[in-house]
């Protein structure tokens, strides 16, 4: 009807001027005339409405190009390997948070939010181009239990991603940051495994009975997914997923939400070669590399000692951008909810092990549970000392 209505308006007055020659008043011309504008007429208006239906489906969930290309951008402005924030959790302990519960680092959602905003300041000014928000143990089926509503925990979701961007925001604004070798940082919404949720350190194993398969891992993560996304996180951290099953889910996830915005999927590793659950990362990264949605793959909260053979190893199965964030080599007890003393890196060491870690072939180096802004610090400062 519109393409109708604007043939007639288009052909009545101003068609005379268009046509090129004044003798050729045929009803053929005119015929053709109105031929040739009806089918340009129809494309435009089908490429405006495909326009039109691309941007409300980009708004939907997330974004266009430039945020598709944020995390290459970040990494090329950085000088070639940016900096990832370190052990959050580990962080607001030291500050006296006591967060030995279910929800984990996602308690001080409930009841410090304001701490969660100084971590990550404390991170930013530590050299952190990356922020990982404080949802990794922030679930609604986890608020629920504890007597939340949904819309309560969608609400805690929201701030999560809310109070790193609000840090990122005041950081940045604060004066003559951009010339002195920081990044306007990236916030990454945290999402963690369905064995973190689980709270008994199966994050550590991928053990999760047969009852566990793809759709209940795609239903598990769904929902907390669309309101990260919704509330604003520059990317999403899919972080210590611990077999090739919850990859899988994550990265098919990712398409049927049409997620925009650039993500990576990191695994946690006992042995230093496969997969908690003995998935080798070959078979894992075989599964990812199949998506354009999983802009990096690598390692997050496994033993420093394993990482740069781990690199080698994740550099001959893909192409795209590796991230590495070790802890500080204790080892998590599950049920005792405490970390054991095991060899680990100290912040030195970090520093030492980073520019290692980008010369094999790291792009996002940081540090995971137990290591803190001075970690970060020593990382940065290793990384971009020639830059
Ligand atoms: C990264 S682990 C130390 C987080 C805590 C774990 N999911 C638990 O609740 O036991
Ligand atoms: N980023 C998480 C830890 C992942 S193992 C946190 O510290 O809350
Ligand atoms: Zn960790």
């Amino acid at each position: 009807m519109l393409q109708l209505k604007l043939i007639v308006h288009m052909t009545r007055e101003p068609g005379a001027r268009f046509r090129p020659d004044s003798r050729d008043h045929t009803p053929t011309y005119l015929i053709s005339f109105l031929q040739i504008h009806s089918i340009s007429l129809f494309i435009s208006i089908s490429r405006a409405s495909r326009r039109y239906a691309q941007s409300s489906s980009e708004k939907k969930m997330g974004a266009g190009k430039d945020e598709v290309s944020a995390l290459h951008d970040l990494v090329a402005s950085a000088g070639g390997c940016a900096v990832v924030d370190g052990g959050f959790a580990t962080q607001l302990e030291k500050h006296g948070a006591v967060i030995n519960d279910p929800l984990w680092s996602a308690l001080c959602l409930i009841q410090n939010p304001g701490l969660i905003k100084k971590v990550h300041m404390e991170y930013l000014e530590a050299g952190a181009d990356v922020l990982v928000t404080s949802s990794y143990q922030a679930t609604i089926p986890g608020f629920l239990s504890r007597g939340l509503s949904a819309d309560e925990g969608e609400r805690l979701l929201q701030k999560s991603v809310v109070l790193a961007v609000e840090a990122r925001d005041e950081f940045w604004e604060a004066e003559g940051l951009a010339g002195r070798g920081y990044s306007r940082a990236l916030v990454a919404a945290s999402i963690g495994s369905y064995g973190a949720y689980l709270a008994d350190g199966s994050e550590y194993s991928g053990c999760y009975g047969p009852d566990v398969g793809l759709d209940k891992l795609k239903d598990f993560h769904r929902r907390r997914l669309r309101v990260l996304v919704k509330a604003g996180a520059d990317m999403l951290a899919f972080e210590t997923i611990p077999n090739k099953l919850e990859a899988q889910a994550c990265m098919e996830l990712l398409q049927e939400e049409d997620v925009q915005i650039p993500s990576w999927i990191c695994f946690s590793s006992v042995d230093g070669l496969n997969a908690p659950s003995g998935d080798s990362f070959e078979d894992c990264l075989a599964v990812l590399n199949k998506s354009r949605r999983v802009t990096a793959v690598g390692i997050n909260c496994a033993p420093p000692h394993f990482v740069e053979s781990l690199i080698r190893k994740l550099r001959k199965l893909t192409k795209k951008v590796i991230v590495v964030y070790p802890n500080s080599g204790e080892v998590w007890d599950g049920k005792e909810k405490k970390w054991l003393p095991s060899t680990c890196f100290n912040d030195h060491h970090f520093g030492l092990f980073a520019s290692r870690w980008r010369d094999a072939g790291a792009q996002l180096i940081g540090g995971c549970c137990r290591t803190t802004p001075c970690t970060v610090r020593a990382i940065s400062k290793a990384l971009k000392s020639n830059y």
